[in-house]
């Protein structure tokens, strides 16, 4: 499906942090988003507080009064090929991506710090509608040491190693619509079977 796989780029700032712009075409971004305005996206649910974004998780979602993962529905068949495509991008196998999330930030909605949950591997993030700073922050002796990757829409970027494990990340309130889509995969140690 998405029709350009770009090269892609070690951006400066965390390791295992990469960057591919032009993931999908104009063509492909305007069809996902179009789709997805046809899911039910939720306010996204932290305990008692409800952010701004709005969601839906695929494959698996996280019930946080448990603090486990469950199985969820699986993924929308018009998803298949984008998901296979961060597959053979990131030399996966096919099925490696197990989860889904999609994001709907409307201006003002952003995300706060935090690193993704442990019970997830490997982390891929398509940036669809408008762009924003994708903002990096880790912990130093003194302070933070901080990196912005500008995240463009219709590329992907991926989160390993400290970049997933180490670097905290967050997007500012956005200014016009952006949508995101995020890929996962699993650690197996954490996932129930
Ligand atoms: O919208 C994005 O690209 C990032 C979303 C994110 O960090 C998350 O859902 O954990
Ligand atoms: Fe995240």
């Amino acid at each position: 499906m998405p029709s350009r796989l770009a090269l892609f780029e070690r951006p400066a700032g965390p390791s295992g942090l990469e960057y591919r712009p032009d993931f999908v075409t104009p063509d492909i971004e305007q069809e996902l988003i179009a789709r997805m305005c046809d899911l039910t996206l939720t306010p996204f649910q932290f305990g008692p507080y409800e952010g701004k974004r709005r969601v839906a998780s695929f494959g698996w979602r996280y019930d946080f009064s448990t603090q486990k993962l469950e199985r969820g529905d699986p993924f929308p068949d018009w998803m298949l090929p984008v998901a296979h495509a961060v597959e053979v991008a990131n030399r996966l196998p096919e099925g490696a991506v197990e989860h889904i999330l999609f994001t709907r930030y409307d201006a003002g909605a952003g995300i706060g710090w935090h690193r993704d949950k442990k019970q997830f591997d490997r982390v891929f993030g398509l940036s669809l509608g408008s762009p924003c700073p994708f903002r990096f922050r880790r912990r130093t002796a003194t302070g933070w040491e901080r990196f912005t990757l500008a995240a463009e829409p219709r590329s992907l970027y991926t989160m390993t190693d400290e970049a997933r494990s180490v670097w905290e990340h967050s997007i500012p309130p956005v200014a016009a619509p952006r949508w995101s889509i995020t890929f996962r995969t699993m650690a197996r140690r954490h996932a129930p079977r």
